[in-house]
């Protein structure tokens, strides 16, 4: 997805969000979303000025590709060297420039590696589409061939690192409370519309967090909830601020918030997590307010991600099985000639 680096690209980045028919579908889109992005930008960018000034997801990207693709150079030394691009779907690096710089490097063979974990048609499918519309026009004589890892969300790397996160916040509480601290899953939202399409991402989501909670070995209560909803559409819930609340007057005190579905740090954890929820938190008496820390540069997430390739590269696969299916309430053509387009690729 990508976010802006630098308060100046907030409106960029929100223009190039609410342009894409494959995340919403607004009524005359271009304008929609002229008008929604001009109207937001000073809200957004309060908030990013609030987190520092910008998204920190390009540094983290970078850091996670340059660490990743050592790693891989050694337990993969048959498929060395390998290098890393980011392709960001709203802000730079965009796809659409990647796909020229890797023409240009004259690269023959690509993983498109989602950094999703869990699988949402609004998200790693709307990349995919986007990449698929690039590749049609930067390399329409399919020099560059893919294969593509469209999710990852029970990889044991992934599961054990977000595990290693949350072991670590609990033993911030005092030992005679730390087993009933309330273990609180949050991961963005998505319109009840694109559940009901058939999206496969609130049942990855869950998957990944009955295999946290497995691998965990604890006792501790959890439940998932879903933060970051906008506009007046009907979303998946509970609410992640609704949820934070309601605890609280239930008077549970000790509340470990675990961001699930979003590898690096974001406006949804530095601010919505711990600024805005944080001070609802306090007010409805939850004193024991915390957030595991995301994934960034922790070795064990970087190992797995060298893991996911390796494994992606030495089962040969193209695609996952899972990707051969559409949504039943699919109505994007789009979909379907991405999906032949990367299922057809030949190594
Ligand atoms: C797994 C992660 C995400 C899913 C699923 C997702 C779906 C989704 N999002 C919107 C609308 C917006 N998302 C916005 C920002 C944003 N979204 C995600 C992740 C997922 N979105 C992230 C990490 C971010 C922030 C990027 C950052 O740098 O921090 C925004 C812009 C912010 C705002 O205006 O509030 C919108 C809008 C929809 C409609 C949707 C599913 C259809
Ligand atoms: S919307 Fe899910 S496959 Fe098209
Ligand atoms: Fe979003």
């Amino acid at each position: 997805m990508g976010g802006p680096a630098t308060l100046d690209k907030v409106h960029d980045f929100l223009h190039n969000l609410f342009s894409d028919s494959d995340l919403m579908r607004l009524p005359i889109q271009p304008l929609a979303a002229k008008f929604i992005a001009r109207r937001r930008t000073p809200q957004i960018q309060d908030q990013y000025n609030q987190i520092g000034g910008g998204s920190p997801i390009l540094h983290w990207t970078e850091k996670q590709g340059e660490m990743m693709e050592k790693i891989l150079d050694q337990i993969s030394p048959e498929t060395a060297p390998h290098k890393h691009y980011v392709a960001f779907r709203y802000v730079d690096p965009l796809t659409a420039d990647t796909v020229k710089q890797m023409k240009e490097d004259g690269i023959k063979r690509a993983v498109v590696f989602t950094q999703y974990p869990q699988y949402s048609c609004s998200t790693t499918g709307s990349s995919l589409n986007e990449l698929y519309r690039c590749l049609k026009k930067s390399d329409p004589e399919n020099d560059i061939k893919w294969s593509v890892i469209d999710r990852w969300n029970t990889h044991p790397g992934f599961v054990k690192a977000i595990s290693q996160k949350i072991k670590a916040k609990l033993q911030e509480y005092p030992s005679a409370e730390r087993d009933h601290v309330v273990l609180l899953f949050s991961a963005h939202s998505l319109p009840m519309s694109i559940v009901n399409r058939g999206d496969p991402y609130p049942a990855e989501v869950a998957a990944t967090v009955d295999h946290v909670i497995r691998h965990l070995k604890v006792r501790n209560p959890h439940r998932l909830v879903w933060q970051s909803q906008v506009g007046p559409s009907a979303w998946l819930g509970p609410q992640t601020g609704d949820a934070i609340k309601k605890y609280g007057e239930m008077g549970k005190k000790n509340l470990l918030l675990v961001p699930i579905a979003f590898t690096s740090d974001h406006i949804e954890t530095l601010f919505e997590l711990d600024i805005e929820y944080g001070k609802e938190a306090h007010e409805s008496g939850v004193t024991g307010y915390k957030r595991s820390e995301s994934l960034n540069d922790d070795p064990t997430f970087v190992q797995a991600m060298a893991d996911i390739v390796k494994g992606h590269l030495d089962a040969g696969q193209i695609t996952s099985p899972l990707m051969a299916l559409r949504c039943p309430a699919c109505n994007n053509d789009k979909c379907a000639e991405q999906k032949e387009f990367f299922a057809s690729q030949k190594l």
